[in-house]
């Protein structure tokens, strides 16, 4: 991928999103406003030209699977409609190699406001960690809005696009999902397996909604949505992994 225009971009942000994911949510700006289980989820209450973008930071532990299965999972387009209930349709405009593609998603509808789709490369990476040379064991998947000839925004500059019979309002997006393998060695020497593995998982969302939504409707959507999201697409992924070798 390195040789794509994209490149420098994906750099930087991913490397961005890994920093901003790995700030504690200790400093008194995030609002913690869903819990479930070892899942904590915060916001912060921004708006942009009267816009909602509240910045949404996700912490969750789940027993069993790796973090490489758990990015893998997200990252990769043929299990995204298993999990992904908010998406009517999705495809991939470009591979740009075998850790980056730029996707096109159509968001369900969310009454009153109009239909949104969202377009955003996506790319997935193994961090070493700074902190830890021999910690191969932190995946991170970023995923970006971005431009792409085969899916314009109009022209006419309020990131409204033609349907067949209607309007999408582009969303603008920045989201980055990090894990990171914990492993708890069998005393005896014997072979690890999925009992000895815990996945610690940051997810870090801004979503832009690009054009106007009542800030009531938005709030009340991203506050029911992303626990749901987040729950299911776990449970998905350790449903997918349990009989399955492990894959760091
Ligand atoms: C009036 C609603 C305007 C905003 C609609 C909208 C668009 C995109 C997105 C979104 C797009 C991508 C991602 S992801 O993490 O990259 C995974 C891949 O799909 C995540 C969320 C969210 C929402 C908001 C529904 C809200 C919502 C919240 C969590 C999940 C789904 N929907």
């Amino acid at each position: 991928a390195q040789s794509h225009v994209l490149w420098p971009e994906i750099d930087r942000i991913t490397a961005e999103q890994l920093h901003y994911a790995r700030q504690g949510v200790g400093e008194g700006v995030w609002e913690l406003f869903a819990e479930d289980g070892e899942m904590r989820m915060y916001k912060r209450e921004e708006e942009v030209n009267g816009l909602v973008v509240d910045p949404l930071k996700a912490v969750h532990t789940v027993k069993g699977v790796t973090g490489f299965e758990m990015c893998h999972y997200f990252f990769s387009p043929d299990y995204r409609l298993d999990w992904e209930t908010t998406i009517e349709q999705m495809k991939v405009l470009e591979k740009v190699s075998d850790d980056t593609m730029i996707f096109l998603q159509i968001h369900k509808r969310v009454w009153p406001a109009s239909q949104r789709d969202a377009l955003f490369w996506s790319h997935l990476r193994q961090v070493p960690d700074s902190r830890d040379p021999d910690a191969q064991n932190i995946w991170i998947v970023c995923n970006h809005s971005t431009e792409h000839h085969s899916a314009p925004e109009k022209s006419n500059g309020k990131y409204i696009r033609e349907k067949s019979n209607g309007k999408y309002i582009r969303v603008f997006l920045t989201v980055a999902l990090v894990c990171q393998t914990m492993i708890e060695p069998p005393k005896n020497g014997a072979q690890i397996t999925r009992d000895d593995l815990t996945c610690k998982i940051t997810y870090c969302s801004v979503v832009n909604p690009g054009g106007w939504a009542p800030a009531s409707v938005l709030r009340a959507v991203y506050k029911r949505e992303y626990p749901k999201f987040l729950k299911k697409f776990t449970h998905y992924v350790y449903d997918q992994c349990k009989n399955k070798p492990i894959r760091f």
